[in-house]
């Protein structure tokens, strides 16, 4: 398969309309790829809270337009990363959506783990509770969202429903990199899968934005990886590893499940 990870610069100068346009443009330009993969919160930036209200969308709102148009005319499955998504009956919801070649949504999902502790997106976003999968002609997509990397479990719930291949867009800092790459890593050996993890470049919201989109196979080895600013970052992968993987080192099939609290704890 081959996919197109577009690291995209979100800096404040350049106003959201613009970038959709200038998006979609580059995703048109992928025809040829297999699969597409875009940051998350790209239209304002993951750390930009005092514009998430105002820039909300409705789930069919313009950048759902013009990503379901941009993936029919590149004939692309495209993960457009995630928008800022206004429930009409609910709180907004930090959301990713999946088009088909032919355009059509083929998922929605709402990012479970919301960042910020007691400010920011976990106060301002309401927080999804579905896992969602894709399956593509040639694998499984598990999605997640960001800080959702820093959860196993999450990931393992993904397995569990067949995903051999996690997407993760993200708007991770430049300050905390090197747990971006580790836990790429880690969540790609631990479940034996492909993980197309997707960042932004610039600096929004005074936040400089660490890039360096990884995609990492299901040994751990980093197959490709950007530096720091925009960048489409092209590579081929097997999906057909994943199951050689599982075969090969079949440590997913020890795992034990519902091991007892040690004695004493409540
Ligand atoms: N947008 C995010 O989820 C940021 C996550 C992050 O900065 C971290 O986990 O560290």
């Amino acid at each position: 398969m081959r996919a197109s990870l577009l690291q995209i610069a979100v800096d404040e100068g350049e106003s959201v309309e613009s970038r959709r346009v200038r998006v979609a443009s580059l995703v048109r330009e992928q025809a040829g790829a297999d699969l597409v993969v875009l940051p998350e919160l790209w239209t304002t930036g993951a750390f930009a809270y005092e514009r998430f209200a105002e820039e909300a969308e409705p789930l069919e709102g313009p950048t759902y337009e013009a990503m379901a148009k941009a993936a029919s005319d590149a004939g692309v499955w495209l993960h457009a990363g995630s928008i800022p998504e206004r429930d009409p009956e609910g709180p907004l919801y930090n959301t990713s959506l999946v088009f088909s070649p032919s355009g059509e949504l083929a998922a929605a999902y709402r990012k479970i783990h919301r960042f910020g502790f007691d400010k920011g997106e976990a106060v301002l976003m309401g927080a999804g509770s579905e896992l969602v999968t894709v399956r593509l002609p040639e694998t499984t997509l598990g999605l997640a969202t960001c800080y959702d990397l820093r959860f196993p479990e999450l990931f393992r719930g993904l397995v569990d429903a067949g995903a051999e291949t996690l997407v993760l867009p993200a708007g991770w800092p430049e300050r905390r990199r090197s747990h971006w790459t580790l836990l790429a890593q880690a969540r790609a050996v631990e479940n034996q899968s492909f993980v197309l993890a997707c960042g932004t470049a610039g600096t929004h919201a005074g936040v400089p934005q660490a890039g360096h989109s990884i995609v990492v196979d299901p040994w751990g080895e980093v197959l490709a990886e950007a530096g720091a600013g925009e960048e489409i970052l092209t590579m081929e992968f097997d999906p057909a590893k994943v199951a050689v993987t599982r075969e090969q080192f079949p440590a997913l099939k020890d795992r034990v499940l519902g091991l007892e609290r040690p004695r004493g704890a409540s």
